[in-house]
């Protein structure tokens, strides 16, 4: 397989939420790994384990493991040093797990097999908004948030965060030209919303300055998923 460096690297990262291995991989199998780049979270980890990542990577896909590690140090550390060491291109944490345990992510994947593995830190999901933010942390808005653990990320030596694309003007003017921005809840015009709150279209999270566009449903549940991918390929050039 060809390395990052010299393979194309495409921005759409299509998120696998499928309950069922063979509708994934039917759905895979139309798919190219110069048109996407793929995501494995809780339900198909879960599901159907490392042999579903694997199988996916040997494809030739980069996976990004979103399996948001929340705990201690140690567990963390040791937990994204098993995913380095499964192949995946990126994983991540939750940044409100704090400097010591995203210092000790870090530092297990530089020292595991595979160290070039990504490591990204969730700041606030973009299915929340102010309302429920309240519930979990008073008199903050979403982008304070999203900054300040961005900064948090940033200062602990992580490759970028997992935010929306409202906050990535904001961020980019922040951060380090390099630091990257992996934004969910985007939606092209007209598509459903569903549980996101801070949502963005594709063409106006890439002019915010974003790294790679997240897309789950607007994609699987398509009636022609392969055109809808295409057509946000085209759109953001
Ligand atoms: O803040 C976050 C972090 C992760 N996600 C994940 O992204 C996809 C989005 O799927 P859609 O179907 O396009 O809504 C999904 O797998 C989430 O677990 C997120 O949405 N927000």
């Amino acid at each position: 397989m060809e390395s990052n460096s010299v393979k194309n690297d495409p921005k759409v990262i299509v998120a696998l939420d499928f309950d069922n291995s063979n509708t994934a991989f039917d759905f895979v199998a139309q798919l190219d790994p110069r048109l996407c780049k793929l995501k494995v979270g809780k339900e198909m980890f879960t599901l159907f384990g490392p042999d579903f990542v694997r199988k996916l990577i040997a494809d030739g896909f980069d996976v990004f493991l979103d399996l948001k590690f929340h705990d201690i140090p140690n567990t963390v550390a040791k937990a994204c040093k098993a995913a380095a060491e499964l192949g995946v291109w990126m994983v991540n944490v939750h940044a409100s797990g704090g400097a010591e345990m995203m210092r000790a992510a870090k530092q297990a994947i530089a020292q595991s097999s595979n160290p070039k593995t990504k490591l990204i830190a969730v700041t606030v999901l973009t299915s929340m908004d102010q309302a429920q933010l309240n519930d979990v942390v008073e008199g903050i808005t979403p982008q304070q948030q999203v900054l300040k653990l961005a900064k948090l990320t940033a200062d602990c030596g992580l490759d970028g965060v997992v935010c929306s694309a409202q906050e990535a003007h904001l961020l980019r003017s922040e951060l380090p030209q390099e630091f990257l921005l992996v934004t969910p809840g985007i939606r092209p015009l007209g598509a459903d919303k569903g549980d996101q709150k801070r949502v963005m279209t594709p063409v106006d999270a890439m002019d915010s300055g974003v790294s790679y566009l997240v897309m789950g449903r607007p994609i699987t549940q398509a009636e022609n998923p392969i055109s809808v991918l295409e057509s946000v390929n085209s759109s953001i050039g």
